[in-house]
């Protein structure tokens, strides 16, 4: 049985399969992770989807023991700020749509006549990080949300499976590069050898299959099977096995980033549960708040905007505290290697592919591509049909979550430079152009969204769509001759709940100081 991995890389994907594969088959496999000493990790990478929970419970990890670790916090939602108009934001929460009568709340939102906030009458969160709340009460229990926690069926189930039974009230911010000691304690603890050293030469035999890499100071590594979790520069899959990459960039043009780690006393500043997308002239700045600082950078298109004016924005943005914080500036690779197994390597992380960390989707297609590689995972006999299995999940979960990006500018009405005029022009995939003109008509279902598993529900797309308010949407007729009485009693079912709970739980800083001890 083939049992023995070499990951070359240690960023946030390299440690992150390691770990996991650990937990998963013991002492039983034999992994050996690469990482070199002079070529640092993108250093960025800091919100994630809600489902990462299932990645810590996989790893028999609670919050208690790794989010002080990692400086993390809660994120309740990406709150999406002048996308609309300057002064507009809406959120875009972790928390299921309601529906009476068989439509979506949103589309009796619709029917009453729109008000300005779709979210604060639709969802209860909204509220909740407006004002800077812990999704959690002070003894640590969570709101009663639908969301039943720790169910034991729930356990062990990868994320595809998980879709769509219940939806987890928050995800989690946290520093990249202290998750990655962390992971990297975790697994060397547990039998992974952790080699420091410079890959200088991948080997192939002569199928053209990986048979080694050749390391600066520790010769050569061997194995079964390769874990590419190089980056961007896909060392293994791209450069030694020459996979192609399919570029998104003809309908994602930001490719590039410059970021800023800014110390900041959080106490005095108070922590706004969410990751904050806040639209600029050519591309938007993310802020992501952080137990001792805060992590921000503007994610922007070359083509509109030159680096030192990204750069000067940032600071602009930013303020006096980013004086003497050093800049650092990344050039993005947007798209997705042809395919992310070939022959005995797999690519994970951003050497398999990568878009704008919009909805921070990074690490969920790590985390993706981990749970269906040990699904996948190949017996002796190398079957084709298990890297095709795998390769057509990891090529729908990117395609699909480009499509969804894709409809942010398309959606987004501020058209006040030539980047968001652009936008609207610009070619978007045909599939996304057929279902813009469904929803103009009826709200997205999952009859009408990406058909495939792509890690975003329906009501993420109502929310961009009802949120970033460039498509005109209209409720479905029949509500006109519906009785509503069924769906005020659900809007004020929501109200009644966010008063509970703005007037019971503890401000978010208070309950991470708490956990902190
Ligand atoms: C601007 C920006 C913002 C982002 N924000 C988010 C976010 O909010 N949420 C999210 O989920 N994702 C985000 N991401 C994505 C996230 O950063 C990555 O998914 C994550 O860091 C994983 O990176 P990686 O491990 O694939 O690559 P890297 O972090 O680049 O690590 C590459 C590793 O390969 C090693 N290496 C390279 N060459 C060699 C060699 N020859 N020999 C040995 N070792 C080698 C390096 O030493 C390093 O350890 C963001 C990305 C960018 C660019
Ligand atoms: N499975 C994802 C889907 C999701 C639902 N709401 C949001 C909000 C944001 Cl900002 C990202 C992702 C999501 C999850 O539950 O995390």
């Amino acid at each position: 049985m083939l049992n023995k991995i070499v990951i070359v890389g240690g960023g946030t994907a390299g440690w992150m399969t390691a770990s996991y594969f650990k937990a998963a088959f013991g002492d039983r496999i034999d992994i050996t992770l690469v990482e070199s000493g002079h070529v640092g990790a993108v250093g960025v990478g800091e919100a994630t989807f809600s489902d990462i929970r299932h990645f810590f419970e996989f790893l028999g990890l609670k919050e208690k023991d790794w989010m002080p670790a990692c400086n993390a916090t809660y994120k309740l939602a990406v709150k999406f700020e002048n996308w609309r108009e300057e002064g507009h934001y809406f959120y875009h929460p972790f928390e299921q749509m309601r529906s009476v009568n068989g439509f979506p709340l949103t589309d009796w939102w619709l029917r009453n006549g729109p008000t300005d906030r779709f979210d604060k009458d639709c969802f209860v969160m909204a509220s909740v990080i407006d004002a800077g709340l812990s999704p959690r009460k002070e003894d640590g229990t969570l709101i009663d949300s639908p969301f039943v926690e720790g169910a034991d069926e729930m356990a062990g189930l990868t994320m595809v499976e998980h879709q769509g039974k219940t939806q987890f009230p928050y995800a989690y911010q946290f520093e990249a590069s202290l998750l990655a000691k962390y992971l990297t304690t975790y697994s060397v603890e547990r039998g992974v050898k952790h080699v420091v050293d410079h890959v200088e030469q991948v080997t192939l035999d002569e199928r053209g299959w990986i048979s080694g890499v050749t390391t600066t100071d520790h010769g050569d590594i061997t194995g079964d099977l390769y874990i590419d979790c190089t980056g961007f520069r896909g060392l293994l899959l791209n450069k030694a096995l020459e996979t192609p990459f399919i570029s998104y960039k003809d309908t994602l043009p930001n490719d590039s980033a410059v970021a800023l780690q800014v110390p900041m006393d959080m106490e005095r500043r108070g922590i706004l549960p969410c990751t904050t997308a806040t639209a600029q002239d050519a591309g938007w700045i993310w802020t992501i708040p952080l137990m001792g600082r805060v992590g921000t950078g503007y994610v922007y298109a070359k083509d509109y905007l030159s680096p030192e004016e990204a750069e000067r924005t940032l600071r602009e943005f930013v303020g006096p505290a980013a004086a003497d914080v050093p800049a650092n500036h990344i050039t993005m690779r947007i798209g997705r290697s042809e395919n992310s197994w070939v022959k005995n390597c797999v690519a994970i992380g951003l050497s398999s592919g990568f878009v704008e960390p919009l909805e921070s989707t990074g690490i969920f297609f790590i985390h993706h591509a981990i749970e269906q590689l040990a699904k996948n995972f190949p017996g002796d006999d190398w079957n084709p049909v298990q890297r095709e299995l795998y390769n057509d999940s990891i090529a729908h979960v990117m395609d699909g979550v480009r499509e969804f990006l894709v409809l942010h500018y398309v959606a987004a009405k501020r058209n006040d430079t030539q980047y968001w005029r652009d936008a609207k022009t610009r070619a978007i995939p045909e599939s996304l152009a057929a279902r813009i003109e469904k929803w103009k008509t009826q709200l997205p279902d999952s009859e009408t969204v990406f058909p495939y598993y792509h890690g975003l529900p329906p009501y993420s797309y109502m929310c961009i769509l009802l949120g970033m308010g460039g498509i005109d949407l209209k409720p479905s007729p029949a509500l006109a001759l519906a009785d509503p009485t069924a769906a005020e009693r659900e809007f004020e079912a929501i109200r009644e709940k966010t008063r509970q709970l703005t007037e019971s739980l503890p401000k978010a800083y208070d309950y991470f100081a708490r956990m902190r001890g």
